[in-house]
């Protein structure tokens, strides 16, 4: 299958990361989101990540404006009707993702591959929402998309070899490495991830140590670039619960159960660096 046309629904912080990669590569990019200051900071994003490539001698001027001219961005999902792919990146909330491939799946021609960058739902039941779930696939960025290597391809129960290669050529084309992984709960990134990031919030609200204590171990402890709450304020701290959320239903072990500090902030809006406060205050 020839994928010359890319749809990415959703312009938060990963779907425009997708965008930008996408364009990167040489795809036509259509970039949609349902409200419009959201675009806008999507596009201001990439521009911004552009420009810097751009200081640093790693990118022509004229490529960057290429890039750019690469991606439309719009308000409806009806340009799915011109795509080779889709890939989601709305919110993690499975009932807005099954709205959101049902009607992409009324959209787009039959060729088209849907693909979603869900954390941890399950795709195979993303795909029943659709009439074609041997064309649904996970195709799981990691943040930030722009630095990042890795992207999970997680194959639905009837997702076809066909498409399986198709999309792991397109994440070689932008430049990351494949990793195929089966459908369960969080895959194999977030199954690991989560869980520790989530004893660390436990280890806070108990008073273990303070925020940047715990931060600092694991920083300088285990040699990880950001210590577990800085990290989780940077993925989002809804995101994060909403993992552990599938973590706990999917597996139906207590040892996912989300901690209730975790609750609490997302309840008080506090979501992390894209709301301005979570563990940490941002300017
Ligand atoms: C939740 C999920 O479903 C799955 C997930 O994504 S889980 C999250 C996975 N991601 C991680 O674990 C990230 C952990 N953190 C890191 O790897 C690093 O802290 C980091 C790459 C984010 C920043 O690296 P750093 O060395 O601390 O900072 P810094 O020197 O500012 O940045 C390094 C490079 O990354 C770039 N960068 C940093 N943040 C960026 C962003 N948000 N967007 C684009 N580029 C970014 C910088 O421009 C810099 O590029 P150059 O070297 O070309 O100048
Ligand atoms: N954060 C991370 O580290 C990672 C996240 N992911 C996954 O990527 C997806 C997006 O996460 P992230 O970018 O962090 O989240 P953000 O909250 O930054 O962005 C989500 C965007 O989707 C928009 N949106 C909501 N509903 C719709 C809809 N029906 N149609 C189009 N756009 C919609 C939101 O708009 P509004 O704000 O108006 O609701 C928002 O702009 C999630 O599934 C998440 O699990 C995957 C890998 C890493």
């Amino acid at each position: 299958m020839s994928v010359q046309h890319i749809m990415v629904i959703g312009a938060g912080q990963m779907g425009s990361g997708i965008a930008q990669v996408c364009a990167m590569a040489g795809y036509s990019v259509v970039l949609q989101d349902v409200k419009k200051e959201q675009i806008d900071k999507g596009i201001a994003i990439i521009t911004k990540n552009l420009a810097r490539q751009v200081e640093k001698g790693r990118m022509a001027e004229e490529d960057m404006n290429d890039t750019l001219a690469r991606i439309t961005p719009v308000l409806t999902i009806q340009s799915a009707a011109e795509a080779d792919l889709v890939i989601e990146a709305a919110v993690e909330r499975m009932d807005i993702k099954k709205q959101i491939f049902a009607q992409l799946d009324e959209i787009a021609p039959a060729r088209t591959i849907l693909a979603s960058n869900t954390s941890s739902l399950p795709i195979t039941e993303i795909a029943a929402a659709t009439k074609r779930p041997e064309q649904v696939i996970g195709m799981h960025f990691m943040n930030p998309v722009p630095v990042m290597k890795l992207v999970e391809i997680i194959r639905g129960l009837a997702t076809t070899d066909e498409v399986y290669e198709t999309i792991e050529e397109v994440t070689k084309q932008i430049g990351k490495v494949p990793v195929e992984v089966n459908d369960f709960p969080g895959f194999v990134s977030n199954r690991i991830l989560l869980p520790m990031i989530n004893e660390a919030i436990y280890t806070l609200y108990e008073g273990v140590a303070t925020k940047e204590a715990i931060d600092e171990v694991m920083k300088l402890g285990m040699n990880h670039p950001m210590g577990p709450l800085t990290l989780a304020d940077f993925i989002g701290l809804d995101t994060c619960l909403y993992i552990m959320e599938v973590l706990h239903e999917g597996l139906g072990d207590s040892k996912y159960r989300p901690c209730p500090l975790l609750r609490k902030y997302v309840k008080a809006g506090w979501l992390g660096k894209k709301t301005g406060r979570g563990f940490y205050v941002y300017e």
